[in-house]
């Protein structure tokens, strides 16, 4: 379905993205991991055109979508929908609205200009809402909203464009540990229901091994790390984020208990079990 090809990305004379090739061959739930700078944003953002690509392809069922240009290349944005850590949702505007955002590439220019929405993109966007679980929130301004609730109108926003792919880039790294269990069932659901590729980065061990059944372990701008969440062993995970013997995953870790081995770097609760709490 996508086949990275010798996928690079240089900033100045910083690599971001060294070379990375892999291939998604049918729906499933993709995790990227790896410490702060390895290139996870950079990699997904290349995906939908946010960040240029230096060298290499991305073929979508055949096409490279990095030669993709005016109208063809907005359509590609519209089929891989983004989420982001910080939800970019437009705060003042109610959380219908928002949602219904994610149709403006699929209006022609009057329509976007105005804001012009008609009653089947109202339907949808509450069917969206419903499905999330927060459709009794949709006449609210988007900023009354925790941020578990934010980051399921953005999850909203993203079906509102019937995407073939979701890309979340760091869903959770901004939610408590209860918000973030919702959010990621919430993208598994997609994944399972609706049968589409999502590829998260992630900054913890356990979510990606507890919800995705592939681990990719970026270091360094290269890809060091393919396989399932099983091969996903510490040795691997010491070799993914650099580190020696003392290496601890727990510092990696959101569940409840990871505190409790010796991590102070913990950032709270995620494991099912506590979540279920
Ligand atoms: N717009 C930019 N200009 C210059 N350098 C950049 C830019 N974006 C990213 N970089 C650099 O590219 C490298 C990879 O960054 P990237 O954000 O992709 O990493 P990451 O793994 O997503 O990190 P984090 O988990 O902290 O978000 C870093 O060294 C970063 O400083």
């Amino acid at each position: 379905m996508i086949q990275f090809r010798e996928v690079t990305k240089t900033f100045g004379s910083r690599t971001a993205v060294n070379k990375v090739s892999f291939d998604i061959d049918k729906p499933m739930m993709v995790g990227i991991i790896g410490r702060s700078g390895a290139g996870k944003s950079t990699l997904l953002r290349m995906i939908n055109r946010l960040t240029p690509a230096t060298s290499g392809q991305i073929l979508f069922e055949d096409r490279n979508i990095l030669g993709l240009k005016g109208g063809m290349m907005r359509r590609w944005q519209r089929d891989c929908a983004m989420v982001f850590q910080q939800f970019n949702l437009v705060p003042r505007l109610d959380v219908v609205t928002n949602v219904m955002l994610g149709r403006l590439n699929g209006h022609g220019t009057f329509k976007s200009l105005f804001n012009i929405f008609g009653e089947d993109d109202v339907r949808t966007a509450l069917t969206a809402l419903d499905r999330l679980g927060i459709v009794q929130e949709a006449t609210k301004r988007a900023e009354e909203l925790s941020g578990g609730q934010q980051q399921r109108v953005a999850i909203a926003r993203a079906l509102m464009q019937d995407p073939h792919m979701i890309l979340a880039d760091e869903p959770i790294a901004s939610l408590d540990p209860m918000n973030a269990k919702i959010v990621m069932d919430a993208l598994r659901e997609i994944h399972e229901r609706d049968n589409k590729i999502v590829v998260c980065n992630l900054h913890t061990l356990d979510t990606a091994r507890n919800y995705c059944d592939r681990v990719i372990g970026m270091r360094d701008g290269f890809l060091v790390f393919d396989g399932t969440p099983d091969e996903l062993t510490t040795d691997a995970a010491r070799e993914i984020y650099g580190a020696n013997e003392s290496f601890n995953e727990a510092a990696t870790s959101t569940a409840i208990d990871a505190g409790q081995s010796g991590s102070q770097e913990s950032a709270g609760a995620m494991t099912p079990a506590a979540a279920a709490v």
